[in-house]
């Protein structure tokens, strides 16, 4: 079976009656709303909080019952994915483009799993390109900045068209290399004019769910 499944298979496990969850983007998750809809068709009572219009379409097609934030404000797990996880569970996401809301859904939560298959998993961040999450209105100068920060940023683009997130704005993927102070680098960009958030998820997670062959590894928040 595929390690995606696998480990979202996983997560729905620590789903119990008359949670809050949140749910997160991508096609791990995609495997976890499948799992999570059966449970609910079996009897489970829960509500999701969709953290995409992707998200939320499938969670509806599934029999997902949601809310949204006008209703509640507290979220008792979100179970999200990731595009890299270093050996502190820091994070780049957003490698769908729903970074945004996926860091306001996950932040509010009080616990936060995060699945993946074993390719996720890095020693330092930054082989992937940082998506960073910009206005559209003067996206140009925003880019400039970043480069200026060494991060070569690529406004970018899905079948032909520039890609706009939920949000409409634009995504810059920025190539740092690596990444030695992920937390340190956020706080810089989000300081920029134009930024509105990036995909790193610094300490943040608190169990990473990685299926790598079949096996199942857990890794836990560190407490201090
Ligand atoms: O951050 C995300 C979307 O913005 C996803 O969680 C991340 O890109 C992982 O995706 P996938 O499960 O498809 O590999």
């Amino acid at each position: 079976m595929d390690d995606k499944r696998i480990a979202a298979e996983e997560a729905v496990k620590y789903v119990k009656n008359g949670m809050t969850v949140g749910l997160g983007s991508g096609s791990t998750v995609d495997f976890m709303l499948h799992a999570l809809g059966k449970r609910v068709q079996e009897g489970l009572q829960i509500q999701g909080i969709p953290s995409s219009k992707k998200t939320e379409k499938l969670a509806k097609e599934l029999g997902i019952p949601l809310v949204d934030f006008s209703v509640t404000t507290h979220i008792d797990l979100a179970i999200d994915g990731a595009d890299e996880i270093d050996p502190s569970l820091n994070l780049i996401k957003g490698g769908g483009g729903s970074l945004v809301r996926e860091k306001v859904v996950d932040a509010c939560a009080d616990e936060l799993i995060i699945i993946a298959d074993s390719s996720k998993v890095v020693s330092t961040l930054g082989r992937f390109p940082l998506p960073v999450e910009v206005l559209t209105f003067g996206f140009e100068v925003t880019a400039e900045y970043i480069k200026k920060l060494g991060g070569d940023p690529v406004l970018r683009r899905k079948d032909g068209e520039v890609f706009i997130s939920d949000n409409r704005n634009y995504i810059l993927d920025c190539s740092f290399g690596h990444i030695d102070d992920a937390a340190r680098l956020h706080e810089t960009l989000v300081k920029l004019v134009g930024v509105v958030d990036t995909g790193i998820f610094a300490d943040m997670a608190d169990k990473v769910i990685v299926a790598n062959k079949g096996e199942i590894e857990l890794f836990q928040k560190k407490q201090e």
